[in-house]
């Protein structure tokens, strides 16, 4: 039997409740300091970059040395433009700033190490729900019992990631645009059970890495993905029909709707294999769409490694750097 400032909790099972309530309310004040971003490609990268340079302790995991490395060292040339236009006359600060940023950033292969310590696990790891899900389950049984889980998916249902742990109301989609240290938003993705404390405490940590927050519903393709990915398709069938060129096609969209990217550079910037991956995902759930119908010229490109620029090819080619 013990005795608290509320009187007396006289069974365990009031005892473990009581601890369950104090980590609720906790979490309202607890600040994110230690983020541990799983998946260390294109979007890992970015995600660990913000909260770095934002003075969080980042680890990245990957399953690949190598790919560490690579995410380190893109991380690095990153921060030196940020630092460039932050402290465009004054090399000193500028140098503090890329070296604190980097002294915040650690590199593991060991996803239930990192996650000892951790205060928000962000996955972007490849986007394959049974991939995502075994993830997710091997970390619930590790990770602090106030750890938030979420997960960066482009287009899968974040309600069904999570199904795979006992930390529902403490599960959020963070879907990050590429390239994360440029564009502003961060979609929050809310699923039934996910706790207001939660969903409280991401929106700061949102603010806090200077993100612009919205808010949706666990929906396919959230807010932006929802209106992106048809118009990414029709462009791609526009050119399978032969109606125009990849290149004509993209200069139209930039001259005369004012897109940065026309889609078929988008596609080659977000990766070929990721769009590939959506889309599966896509007509897998909505077979009778036929919106999600194989995309040929994609499977091709695909099957012959051409993924994009981070492969030096895909609709168009590049120079590696
Ligand atoms: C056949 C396939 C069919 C299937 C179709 C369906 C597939 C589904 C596809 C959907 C995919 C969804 C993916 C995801 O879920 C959601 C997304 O992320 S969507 C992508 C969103 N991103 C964009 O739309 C990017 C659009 N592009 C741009 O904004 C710009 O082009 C750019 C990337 C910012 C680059 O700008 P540029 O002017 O071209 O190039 P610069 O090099 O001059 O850069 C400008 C400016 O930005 C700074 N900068 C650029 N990159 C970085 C970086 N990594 N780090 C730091 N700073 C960077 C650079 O320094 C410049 O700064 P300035 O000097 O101007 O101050
Ligand atoms: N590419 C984009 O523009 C974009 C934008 C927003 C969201 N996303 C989403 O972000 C996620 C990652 O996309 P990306 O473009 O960064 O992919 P990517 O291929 O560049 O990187 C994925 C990384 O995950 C690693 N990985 C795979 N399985 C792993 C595991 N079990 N444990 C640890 N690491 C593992 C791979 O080695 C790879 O380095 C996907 O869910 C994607 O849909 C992508």
């Amino acid at each position: 039997m013990a005795v608290t400032r509320m009187g007396l909790l006289r069974t365990p099972y009031m005892m473990a409740s009581f601890r369950r309530n104090l980590i609720t309310s906790n979490s309202t004040q607890m600040a994110i300091k230690n983020v541990v971003v799983i998946g260390g490609g294109l979007m890992g990268s970015g995600i660990a970059q913000v909260a770095a340079q934002n003075g969080q302790n980042v680890t990245i995991v990957d399953l690949d040395q190598k790919v560490l490395d690579k995410a380190k060292n893109s991380i690095n040339i990153s921060l030196q433009r940020i630092a460039k236009k932050l402290f465009k006359d004054d090399s000193v600060k500028a140098e503090k700033f890329l070296s604190d940023s980097m002294a915040h950033v650690t590199l593991s292969t060991n996803p239930e190490q990192a996650v000892n310590q951790s205060d928000l696990v962000v996955e972007a790891i490849v986007e394959k729900l049974n991939i995502k899900q075994k993830l997710f389950q091997t970390l619930d049984a590790v990770a602090p019992t106030h750890t938030v889980f979420a997960s960066n998916t482009s287009s899968l249902p974040i309600g069904e990631i999570a199904q795979s742990t006992n930390r529902k109301d403490r599960f959020v989609g963070l879907h990050f645009f590429n390239p994360v240290p440029v564009m502003k938003l961060l979609e929050v993705i809310r699923i039934p059970e996910t706790s207001d404390d939660t969903y409280n405490l991401v929106m700061e940590w949102g603010k806090s890495i200077g993100k612009q927050t919205v808010t949706c519903k666990d929906t396919p393709g959230f807010i932006v993905n929802r209106l992106l990915v048809p118009y990414m398709m029709e462009a791609v069938r526009l050119l399978e029909r032969g109606d125009a060129t990849a290149r004509d096609i993209d200069t139209a969209m930039k001259l005369g709707a004012g897109y940065p990217m026309g889609p078929f550079e988008l596609l080659d910037y977000v990766g070929l294999d990721t769009s590939k991956f959506i889309i599966e995902g896509w007509a897998e759930k909505f077979p009778e769409n036929p919106l999600f119908k194989p995309v040929p010229t994609l499977n091709r490109l695909v099957e012959e490694g051409k993924l994009g620029m981070k492969t030096g090819e895909g609709f168009y080619k590049y120079q590696k750097k």
